[in-house]
Parts: structure tokens; sequence; C-alpha cells
């Protein structure tokens, strides 16, 4: 199989980690060159110990990586620090960017929610958004994948097939959704101390997260008109997992239609899938794994439902996806490196 030669940018955080551990198991792409900030110049394996066994560069600098001799580059920086590292890569090596800096189309759009100008304006111009289910064609030719924010990921693959075939109003749209701790990154902040997170779980980011105008982007475009939703996030005392559970409103049919209809659009996918009838998705159910969950339940006020999505923030949430847009992007089988199953309890 091919060597595709890839650069790991923030290989010292847990997006990046978890992409170590995924490409260990991949047959085609090798591990040339791996970054961190702090951390530049330790080994991994003092880094990451649990990633000990594996044979991989020692962490440098981002100025210390040639390029030239990378395929392609997955891209673990924090949103904000990202665009302008891109923007100076070589122009044949393809990107699959884990931060926010390319999701949002609209440039003023991300400045009003992420505090600055965006600093790579022509290059966002080609960025394609990486939802793989729903964007699969256009991934495979890019060259720069912004892949979604795990929030976006939970809420849009349940939302986007049911707003298209227009079997929910996209007026009045309400997603409560609940994220492991490790969604904040492993960087020190006081509001991810353990006193802080153990014990307890709350709200945060209410009515102002910016993962609110990258959903209603996706949603919009699937409807072809503005759409705003109500999104809260949450805080959970546990280290990975996403549920997302949204409350909908139908245009006459139930649970049962919207389960069908979902269940037809990701007949065939490998890591999508539609749960039975009353079976509730968890999030230990896809812990580990790139698989999504979902069910629809119908709600006791007539014309409502309740859509539950379960993913792993820091895989389908985050790595899984981009390694599975990566391996898209070269042609190769999408579930390379992503072959395993949750691990449950
Ligand atoms: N965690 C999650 O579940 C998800 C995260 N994302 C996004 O993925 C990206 C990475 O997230 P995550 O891995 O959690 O973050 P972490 O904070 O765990 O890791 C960030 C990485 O970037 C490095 N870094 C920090 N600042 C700089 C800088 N100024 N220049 C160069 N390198 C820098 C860090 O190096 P060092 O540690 O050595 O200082 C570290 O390797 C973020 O944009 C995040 O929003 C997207 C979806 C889900
Ligand atoms: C628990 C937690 O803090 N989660 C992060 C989202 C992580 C992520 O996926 O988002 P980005 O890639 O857009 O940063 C947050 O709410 O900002």
């Amino acid at each position: 199989m091919k060597d595709i030669k890839v650069a790991i940018l923030g290989a010292s955080g847990y997006t990046g980690a978890e992409l170590v551990r995924l490409l260990a198991l991949h047959p085609a792409l090798t591990i040339k060159a791996m970054t961190g900030d702090r951390k530049a110049g330790q080994p991994m394996a003092g880094v990451f110990p649990h990633l000990a066994s594996l044979s991989l560069p020692d962490l440098v600098a981002i100025d210390q990586v040639d390029f030239k001799t990378v395929d392609a580059v997955f891209c673990c920086l924090p949103h904000g620090t990202t665009q302008e590292v891109i923007a100076a890569l070589p122009g044949n090596v393809r990107i699959v960017d884990l931060s926010a800096d390319f999701r949002l189309f609209d440039v003023d759009t991300y400045a009003q929610w992420y505090g600055h100008e965006h600093r790579a304006p022509a290059l966002q111009k080609e960025a394609v958004y990486g939802l793989t289910e729903i964007a699969r064609d256009k991934i495979a030719k890019a060259r720069l994948v912004a892949n979604p924010g795990c929030y976006p990921t939970s809420v849009q693959l349940p939302l986007i097939p049911l707003l298209e075939q227009g079997l929910i109003a996209a007026e009045d749209i309400v997603i409560d959704a609940k994220s492991g701790v490790s969604g904040a990154g492993r960087s020190a902040k006081e509001a991810n101390l353990f006193t802080e997170v153990a014990e307890g779980i709350h709200p945060y980011g209410i009515a102002s997260h910016r993962h609110a105008p990258e959903i209603e982007q996706g949603l919009s475009e699937a409807v072809g008109k503005p759409v705003m939703v109500t999104f809260t996030p949450h805080l959970m005392p546990m280290s990975r997992g996403m549920l997302s559970t949204i409350y909908a409103k139908t245009k006459g049919a139930d649970a049962n239609a919207l389960r069908a209809t979902l269940a037809e659009r990701f007949k065939g996918e490998h890591f999508v899938k539609v749960l039975p009838e009353g079976v509730v998705p968890a999030t230990r159910h896809v812990r580990g794994s790139n698989f999504c969950l979902i069910n629809v339940f119908d709600d006791r006020i007539k014309g409502r439902v309740i859509i539950t999505c379960v993913i792993d923030n820091l895989v389908k949430g985050a790595s899984g996806q981009a390694l599975q847009n990566m391996n898209l992007m070269f042609g190769l089988p999408e579930t390379l490196g992503l072959e395993q199953q949750p691990m449950f309890p």
C-alpha cells in the first residue's frame, strides 16, 4: 500500500495524541514529524506514556519541520493560531485542520465569533467543510479540509437529512449537548480542574457558544434559508464522550418515519448507525471509536420529536473524522485506521 508521509502539528495535545493512537493501526500513513509548543524537544513517550510502545519521532517546534518531506498535515493547534501556519505550507501538501479556523465560510461571521479578522481569507475560499457523510465528494478533491467541531458533528449528522427532506421544522430547534472534559484540550485551565468538574455538571457558553454559527451554517445550507438554533453545551464529569439531545417540531411525520429516513440516508455508512426503535444511545456505546449512534423518539407533546446522538468527541468529533477525511483525500478506504470497536463498558 502507498507510503504517505504525514506531520501532526500539535501532537502533544489530546487530538494530536489520539491521531497517533489511530495511526498506529494505519497501513498507509507514516508519521514523519510531530510538533509541540511547550513540549517541543521531548520524546512522545515522555508526554504520553500510553503511546510508549510506538516508534515515533520526538516532538519538535513547527519551524523545525521540513514540510517538503511530507505529503499531508493534520493540524491540531488551538483555533486562532492555525490560519497563518497553514497559509505558510507548501501548495502540494494536503491538510486536515482540526481547529475552527477554516470552518466558517463567511470571514465576517468568523471575525464576529472569534474576535479577530481572518488571517488567511484567500485560503478560506478553498477550504471544504469536512462532515464526511454529508460532503464526501468535495472532501475527496480538497486540498484543505476544515474538520467540523465535535458538537456540530453530533448535531448536523442527524438534522441535515431530516431538514433536507422537509420532515422537521427549521424553526424552534433546541439542542441540549454534553461533552467530556477532554473537549477543552490538555492545557491547564482553572475551569477544568478536577474540583471544578467532578461530581457535578454545568452549562456554559449559554446563548453565546461559537459552535452555534457553525451548526447554523450547515443547517441553513440544508434548507436553503437562514436557520437559528437554541444551543446549550454542558460540561460533564467524564474524560471523553458527547451526547446531543435535540428537540424539534415535525411536519406531520412521527419518530418511526424520521428514523426510517435517517436509516435510509445512512444505509451503507460504516460509522453512522441509526438504532432500532426504543434503543437509547449512550456515550459508553461509542467510547474510543469513530461511530455515531442516533435515535429518534416521539415526545408526549404531539408534533414534537426528541433526537439523540452520541459520538466520542476525540474520535468522530475530532481525530477519527480527520483520519476518515484524510483517507478520502488519498483515495484510500475510509475505514483505514478506524476499525476498532468501542470500548465497553
Ligand atoms: N479536544 C476535542 O475534543 C476537540 C478539539 N478540537 C480542536 O482541535 C484543536 C486541538 O485540540 P486539542 O488537542 O484538544 O488541544 P490541546 O490543548 O490538547 O493541544 C494543543 C496543541 O497545540 C500546541 N500549541 C498550543 N499553542 C501553540 C502555538 N501557539 N503554536 C504552536 N503550537 C501550539 C500544544 O503544544 P504544547 O502542549 O506542547 O504546548 C498542543 O500540542 C483545537 O483547535 C480544538 O479546538 C476539535 C474537535 C474536538
Ligand atoms: C468541553 C469543551 O470545552 N469543548 C470545546 C469544544 C471543543 C471542540 O470541538 O471544538 P473546537 O474545535 O471548535 O474548538 C468548547 O466548548 O469550546
